[in-house]
């Protein structure tokens, strides 16, 4: 396998700057959506991954602004960078249909910002063009083409790959072509940041979109909020759409336990934005809370190999997915 000569150096070609002091108006916070798309075997699963990095993607909170599949967060001291998923563009039958469909174009529509995923040890393909043809079409929204799999090819085919991809642009998005131009790879990490350094370039200025906090770096704390927030949806997911955040507080062993009979206590809380929601929840003299307890829990006790007990809060907190000092109060 050959490699790039310039390993560390950073670069990417890059018309836009967006960011500027007009907008401060989060205290310099940016966050957003945006979509890897190209087509199958382009690498969008592997870089999507390398992105996030070890961080699970924490799916225990939904803003309502999507409807779609999260791949993974990119947190940020400053900015939150949220990967959603196209489920039609990751299908060949899709892509070589004759338009794309709605629940595509609406994806498309609705991120901040389009990666463009293109190999760099492929010749672009009529794939490539059809799927650069219909995101010219999607108009104004900022298109970062990205060369994947860099380390496959040598510094030249790099170039070469990188100048025929501006081409690709120039055809389909006239004069100023993309956005941006990066090079990477995923697998050895050339360049990974500068992929997320660009896609953030192009954030609105906002609030984060989803609560950050240790819990992305635990993996065991991520799956605990997700099998509860699972457990809690259950049967209720039309009248709680998107409005529930699942926050562990604490993992603690029992005091006084042996160690082969060792039992943990996990302190959970639920938010939801309403007292109905919290109504829903809870149920009818606390029946359905109990029941999503139980679920939950055997769910956990699996998970850590270890009995618990789950104590559960339900708390209402006001358009907390949108509220800065809110997510403040939550420990976000
Ligand atoms: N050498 C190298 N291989 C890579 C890189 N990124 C992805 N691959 C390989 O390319 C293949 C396809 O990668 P995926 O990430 O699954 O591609 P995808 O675009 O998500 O594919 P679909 O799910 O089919 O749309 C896999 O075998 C990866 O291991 C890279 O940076 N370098």
């Amino acid at each position: 396998m050959t490699r790039p000569t310039q390993r560390n150096r950073e670069f990417h070609v890059s018309k836009q700057n967006k960011k500027s002091d007009a907008d401060d108006a989060y205290g310099g916070f940016h966050a957003g959506f945006s979509v890897l798309v190209g087509r199958p075997n382009a690498g969008k699963s592997t870089l999507t991954n390398a992105l996030v990095g070890q961080k699970v993607a924490i799916t225990s909170a939904k803003p309502q602004t999507t409807r779609h599949t999260i791949r993974g967060i990119v947190h940020r001291e400053d900015a939150q960078l949220i990967l959603v998923d196209t489920p039609g563009l990751h299908r060949p039958r899709t892509l070589l249909g004759k338009r794309l469909n709605d629940l595509v174009a609406d994806t498309l529509a609705e991120v901040d910002a389009i990666g463009f995923c293109l190999p760099a040890n492929e010749k672009i393909g009529p794939g490539d063009k059809y799927i650069a043809a219909q995101l010219a079409a999607v108009g104004r929204k900022p298109i970062v083409a990205i060369v994947t799999k860099a380390d496959t090819v040598d510094r030249q085919a790099l170039t070469e790959q990188l100048l025929a991809v501006a081409a690709l642009g120039r055809d389909v998005m006239g004069e100023a072509g993309w956005a941006d131009i990066v090079p990477v790879s995923a697998t050895d990490g050339f360049q990974v940041s500068t992929v997320a350094d660009v896609l953030i370039g192009h954030m609105p200025s906002s609030p984060p979109l989803y609560p950050d906090g240790e819990l992305t770096d635990e993996p065991e704390a991520v799956m605990i909020a997700e099998l509860i927030r699972e457990a809690a949806l259950e049967g209720v997911r039309d009248e709680l759409p998107h409005s529930l955040a699942v926050v562990v507080e604490e993992i603690v062993p029992r005091e006084g336990r042996t160690e082969d009979n060792p039992l943990l206590d996990v302190r959970v809380n639920l938010y939801v934005e309403r007292p109905s929601q919290k109504a829903i929840i809870i149920g009818k003299g606390g029946s359905r809370l109990r029941e999503v307890g139980t679920n939950a829990r055997k769910g956990i006790e699996t998970l850590l190999g270890t009995r618990i007990y789950l104590d559960l809060h339900v708390k209402v907190a006001k358009d907390w997915q949108r509220d800065p000092k809110q997510l403040v109060k939550l420990g976000f």
